[in-house]
């Protein structure tokens, strides 16, 4: 079964896309099993390593959208694509529009050993 932070790195990260297509997101949602019983309807994908991603549980501290104050937010923008379902898209054709951005993202982090965090959960770019 995989972990939460193994679920993370499926969801949402791509470190060796530098640009995207406009066909990106309907490739790997697919690829990265996102659309098998639905159209998972909002992903984003990080175009950084992966270390980058993790050094943000020590970066700003701030409250998750579920409340729970293990969130942090990147210090620095990152490099992401949005992919969000398009209006008339019927499963199990998940339409998605590809949309490059560079922000602030918020990631939720968990200590798996001591001083190691993981990120777990993808919770929102600013
Ligand atoms: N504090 C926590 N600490 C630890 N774990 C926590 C915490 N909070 C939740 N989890 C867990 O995470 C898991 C999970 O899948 N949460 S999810 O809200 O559905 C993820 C959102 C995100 O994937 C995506 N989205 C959204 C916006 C955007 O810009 N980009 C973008 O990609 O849409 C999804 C729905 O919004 C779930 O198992 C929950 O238990």
């Amino acid at each position: 079964k995989e972990s939460q932070a193994e679920k993370f790195q499926r969801q949402h990260m791509d470190p060796n896309t530098s640009t995207v297509t406009a066909s990106y997101c309907n490739e790997m949602m697919k690829r990265r099993s996102m659309t098998v019983g639905r159209c998972k309807p909002v992903n984003t994908f990080i175009h950084e390593p992966l270390h980058k991603v993790e050094a943000i549980c020590s970066q700003e501290n701030v409250r998750c959208k579920n409340g729970q104050s293990n969130c942090y937010k990147s210090s620095s923008k990152m490099r992401i694509t949005d992919c969000s379902l398009k209006k008339g898209s019927k499963y199990p054709k998940c339409d998605y529009e590809t949309k490059q951005l560079q922000k602030s993202i918020i990631v939720a982090c968990t200590y798996k050993h001591i001083r190691i965090p993981e990120t777990v959960h993808f919770d929102g770019s600013v």
